[in-house]
């Protein structure tokens, strides 16, 4: 584990609130999140975690509280579910994003990010006709396209097959030495091998975040933010 990431802070969750149909999607999010490194959220579904996504990506409002950066910083979401135009094909699509991200030899980097997520057999694919895997593949070579500083994930190993799991491991090792990788997700097993910092929600609230220690599980974590929590409102109750 990197200690430095505990004093390097950069993103601070000041009380957010999202409130829908009378329910607390995130209820006073407080945080503070590392510089660089991967900071993992956890959550049983409903807990919040995309919510919370899109609020930092800025595709959702607050209701109240805020998000506090220490620079600015450009942010770049791979969604859940991944999305596209429809009707070009992939090879057309990595393009359109490199035409508003990349200034420096975009047809190089296309190629380079068509090469990394293996994209090739698919170039003059509709992109609403790929298959699941592929849809994540085209998200993340969009995301690496982006060269954002803070990438946010919702779930991205979901449907990957083993090759392109080890590929997708690979460069968020890369990616974290530079930028911050902030990941939701229910793969814990493989999402603690990246992770630098943990957070576990529940109920639209923050429950646990701490640096992480390869010596627990995450699963362990999980459960006992669960079981605390639990009891902690049954000790205030
Ligand atoms: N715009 C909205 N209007 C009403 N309810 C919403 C809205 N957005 C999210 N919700 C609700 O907020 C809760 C949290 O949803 P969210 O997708 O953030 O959870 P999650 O932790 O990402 O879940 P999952 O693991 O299933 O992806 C859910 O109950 C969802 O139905």
């Amino acid at each position: 584990m990197d200690h430095s990431l505990q004093s390097a802070k950069f993103m601070k969750l000041n009380k957010l609130c999202f409130t829908r149909s009378g329910q607390k999607i995130l209820d006073q999010i407080e945080d503070d999140w590392p510089s660089t490194g991967v900071v993992v959220l956890l959550g049983a579904n409903g807990a919040g975690k995309s919510t919370l996504l899109d609020v930092i990506a800025g595709i959702k409002k607050a209701d109240s509280g805020e998000l506090i950066l220490q620079q600015s910083h450009s942010k770049f979401l791979m969604p859940e579910p991944a999305a596209f135009y429809p009707y070009l094909t992939v090879k057309e699509q990595l393009n359109f994003i490199a035409d508003m991200f990349v200034n420096v030899q975009p047809d190089l980097q296309v190629e380079n990010a068509m090469e990394v997520w293996q994209l090739h057999p698919v170039a003059d694919k509709l992109t609403k006709n790929l298959s699941l895997g592929f849809r994540q593949r085209l998200s993340l070579a969009q995301l690496a396209l982006s060269n954002a500083d803070i990438l946010l994930l919702d779930e991205p190993m979901n449907g990957m097959d083993p090759e392109i799991l080890s590929v997708f491991k690979e460069q968020v090792l890369t990616w974290k030495k530079t930028k911050s990788v902030i990941m939701a997700t229910h793969i814990m097993h493989e999402a603690q091998i990246l992770a630098d910092w943990v957070v576990v929600m529940f109920q639209g609230k923050i429950i646990r975040s701490h640096a992480y220690s390869e010596e627990i599980s995450f699963h362990q974590i999980y459960q006992k933010a669960i079981d605390d929590y639990h009891l902690g409102h049954a000790v205030n109750g």
